[in-house]
């Protein structure tokens, strides 16, 4: 017998470089039927990945009547405050915030993962790993045993966060940064590609490089 089974239709808010790593992978995911993109004024018609930009931000009251579901596909570098602005809105409005998985991703079944975050193609995360709402967990990010990230963090592609960190709120960590183990990286800091973080953080920090010396 044909599946009648009804998807429920998404909404992405966000129309850039990020919007399409997302698309892809929501489609991968086969749970939802993308309705189309939220973007910026002078994106409202254009096509990405064949999905149209149906309005602003300032439709999204309008949107909902058609898209019981949305996700954030705004990124995020050294400021998370569009995603959060985002994200107020479409919990007042009443959107459902699903979580997002590629089923090109290993998420252990003892892994906790928070409304609203995406993992993207190749990301491996690790059992006993909590991670907080609207974060991004970037293709072939590595999140080990017993990792702990806050909500709207972004772990971009290929960063490996060893066992047992804990990162705050609020916090990017670049393309191919290593974070050693047992590490606390503080809410609000940014941590550059390529880094390698031997000592803890405290929050609001930025750090470029390596770390190596114990008298850094
Ligand atoms: C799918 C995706 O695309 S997800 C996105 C992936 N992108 C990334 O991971 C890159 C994110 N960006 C970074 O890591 C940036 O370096 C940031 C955000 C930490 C800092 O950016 P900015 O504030 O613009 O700093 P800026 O690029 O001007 O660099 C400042 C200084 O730090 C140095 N620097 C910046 N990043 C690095 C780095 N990763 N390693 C070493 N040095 C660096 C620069 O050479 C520059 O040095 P100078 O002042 O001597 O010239």
């Amino acid at each position: 017998m044909a599946d009648t089974k009804r998807k429920q239709k998404l909404l992405i808010v966000g129309a850039g470089g990020h919007a399409v790593s997302c698309i892809d992978v929501v489609e991968q995911q086969g749970v939802y039927d993308i309705l189309g993109l939220v973007g910026l004024p002078e994106e409202v018609g254009k096509k990405v990945l064949g999905y149209e930009v149906l309005g602003t931000d300032q439709d999204l009251p309008y949107l909902n009547q058609y898209a019981e579901a949305a996700l954030i596909a705004v990124g995020q570098i050294k400021t998370i405050a569009p995603r959060r602005e985002i994200a107020i809105q479409l919990l007042e409005l009443g959107f459902t915030v699903p979580v997002v998985v590629s089923p090109h991703a290993y998420v252990s079944e003892h892994a906790q993962l928070g409304a609203g975050t995406i993992v993207m193609h190749g990301a491996i995360i690790n059992a006993n790993v909590r991670i907080g709402n609207f974060a991004i967990i970037n293709s072939k990010a590595l999140l080990e045993h017993d990792v702990q990230v806050g909500e709207f963090c972004h772990v971009s592609t290929m960063a490996s966060i060893n066992g047992s960190c804990r990162v705050g709120d609020n916090c990017f960590i670049g393309s191919q940064a290593c974070i050693q183990d047992g590490l606390i990286i503080g809410s609000n800091s940014v941590i550059a590609s390529n880094s390698l973080l031997r000592k803890n953080l405290s929050e609001g920090s930025s750090f470029v490089g390596h770390n190596n010396s114990k008298n850094d």
